[in-house]
């Protein structure tokens, strides 16, 4: 894989014309992600249009509920033949289990691939400050967001999304199979706005992460085309 295979873009927009403006704009993309905003606002319709062409999805809903609300919701989503899934960890075990034996049903009842379940550790706009003042959690960060992934890999997941700050150390704890993806990735001229734990794409893909998210860098850029190509000149010549 390329690295620019590894560089997925969200489409954080409300409307599934301007989803579609931005896929056309940007066609170097192959892997895009459909979150919240643009699911809540436009529901399924944007993942068919990526199918048509060719583009990897991911799918990232962040399911946080009870077992069996988790597991109605993860055999929908798997139905839609998408590559990723995302749920928080701190649904606990039994709901990470019961999302990984959905995932696998949904898709093999409607006859498509399982996405990789990957579990989110800790928000990447949480910082140590707010982890320990606003969420009580009464350990340092790294090591709480460890304790996280190594929870959803016990549970059998594929894997977890956590900051380029703490990659590394999950890189080496978890082993290479398991999928470490990273948002809060920021190039140095770029505003890190709501990310608490950044480093340049460069540093994260180094530090061991399979895949990076780079949202407003590229999407809200004067030029995203040009941005695009920045960041992946810059990666290119840091390796
Ligand atoms: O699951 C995610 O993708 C995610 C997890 C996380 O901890 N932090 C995080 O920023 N994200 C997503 O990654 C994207 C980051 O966008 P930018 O901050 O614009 O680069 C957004 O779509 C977030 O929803």
């Amino acid at each position: 894989m390329n690295t620019e295979q590894k560089i997925i873009v969200p489409l954080d927009v409300s409307t599934l014309e301007e989803a579609l403006a931005l896929v056309e704009r940007l066609e170097q993309v192959s892997f895009w992600k459909v979150g919240l905003e643009l699911f809540v606002s436009c529901g399924p319709k944007i993942l068919e249009v990526l199918k048509s062409k060719s583009k990897r999805i991911f799918l990232d809903l962040k399911f946080h509920d009870i077992p069996n609300t988790v597991r109605g919701a993860c055999r929908a989503a798997a139905s839609y033949g998408v590559d990723l899934l995302t749920i928080h960890a701190t649904c606990g075990k039994d709901a990470m289990k019961a999302a990984t034996e959905a995932v696998q049903e949904g898709a093999s009842l409607a006859g498509v691939k399982p996405p990789k379940l990957i579990a989110i550790s800790l928000l990447t706009s949480i910082s140590s400050r707010q982890l320990a003042f606003d969420l009580k959690i009464p350990l340092e960060l790294p090591e709480y967001v460890l304790s996280m992934a190594l929870m959803a890999q016990e549970v059998g997941l594929d894997g977890a999304v956590c900051s380029p700050q703490e990659v590394a150390q999950l890189r080496q704890t978890c082993g290479d199979d398991f999928l470490l993806v990273c948002p809060g990735v920021r190039p140095i001229w770029a505003e890190s706005g709501d990310q608490a734990r950044s480093l340049t794409p460069a540093q994260a893909l180094k530090a061991g992460a399979d895949y990076l998210v780079i949202g407003r860098p590229i999407t809200a850029a004067a030029n995203p085309d040009r941005a695009w190509e920045k960041i992946c000149e810059e990666i290119a010549t840091s390796t």
